[in-house]
């Protein structure tokens, strides 16, 4: 092609040749992402414009529910096996993945009470609320409550998943067990049943501030990035409870609760406390 000859529309303009869009022996990009059963889940109820941007908006972040659940597992199993760096760089991918969970709320942003309500009804007593791998996630993360199991007795699959999550050790407990095993803590091993929920304690507060007093390096990286996911799980909340006062009101929600004033109570719970707690211990660094 000579200089000046106008390029068509269905080649690209950098002159490169592109490339066979379905090699030989390869899996066609298709089957990898399953686009058909992929596509062939986003039915809305209504025609309402707005409906399929809340629709998509809660597939996305079940998905990354499920990434997460993933991540997080893998990190634990890491822990367990007091592999510090592996733990960490697994957590630190998901700290990037929680990234895109607040982000996603963008999708609902512009959603307006109006837009809402036109097709809300059609949700029923559907809600968030009842989402298992949120629920897996809190556990993990240490928000632990029996109480959470008794709306999965008619999913004998999803309960069983989830108790088992209950009953083992959080991520956070293994991160624990983890400075007990290094010299760190004062008690010697975990919390006697990982199944109650998580409560703060001055041991573990300092043994977070000895550990960045001495600046112990790897173990420094983990209780940062445990920081970051603990900052991303709020501000998640923090966006949840935007989007529902700004598309809802003060009205009650689909799943029962009060609604916005009930959000409002959960964005004050910090994951991992001492995490917080204990950086007004931490003495000035020396190198
Ligand atoms: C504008 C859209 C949304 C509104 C107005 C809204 C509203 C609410 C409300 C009022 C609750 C309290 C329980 C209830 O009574 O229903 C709730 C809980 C919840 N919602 Fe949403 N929500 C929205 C979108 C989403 C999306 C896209 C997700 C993502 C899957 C989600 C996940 C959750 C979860 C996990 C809970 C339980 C929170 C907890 O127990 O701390 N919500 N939502
Ligand atoms: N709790 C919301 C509804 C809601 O969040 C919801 C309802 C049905 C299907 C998905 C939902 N949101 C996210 O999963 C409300 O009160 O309007």
């Amino acid at each position: 092609m000579t200089v000046g000859t106008p390029t068509p529309r269905s080649e690209p303009t950098h002159g490169v040749r592109p490339p066979d869009p379905r090699p030989a022996g390869a899996v066609p990009y298709a089957d990898y992402v399953r686009l058909d059963t992929l596509l062939s889940l986003q039915r809305t109820r209504t025609d309402v414009p707005a409906e399929m941007s809340f629709l998509i908006a809660s597939q996305v972040m079940e998905l990354l529910f499920a990434l997460l659940r993933h991540e997080w597992t893998i990190a634990g199993e890491r822990l367990d096996a007091d592999d510090v760096v592996g733990a960490t760089d697994t957590l630190r991918r998901s700290v990037r993945e929680l990234d895109v969970l607040v982000s996603a709320w963008d999708l609902l942003a512009t959603l307006t009470p109006g837009e809402f309500g036109a097709f809300r009804e059609e949700l029923g007593e559907a809600s968030g609320f009842q989402s298992h791998l949120y629920r897996h996630l809190e556990f993990l993360l240490g928000i632990k409550r029996a109480g959470v199991l008794r709306g999965y007795v008619g999913a004998p699959d999803v309960h069983a998943e989830l108790e088992r999550a209950l009953r083992a050790p959080s991520l956070y407990d293994r991160a624990l067990d983890l400075l007990a095993r290094r010299g760190l803590r004062e008690t010697e091993s975990g919390r006697p049943d990982p199944s109650r929920p998580y409560e703060p304690t001055e041991d573990v507060e300092r043994a977070w501030a000895g550990t960045y007093t001495d600046g112990t390096h790897d173990l420094v990286a983990l209780g940062e990035v445990l920081t970051d996911i603990s900052e991303r799980w709020t501000r998640w909340r923090e966006r949840h409870l935007a989007a529902t006062l700004r598309a809802l009101g003060n009205r009650p929600g689909t799943g029962g609760s009060a609604g916005a004033s009930w959000l409002e109570q959960t964005v004050r719970v910090r994951v991992f406390p001492e995490l917080w707690t204990m950086r007004t211990l931490v003495e000035p660094s020396k190198s």
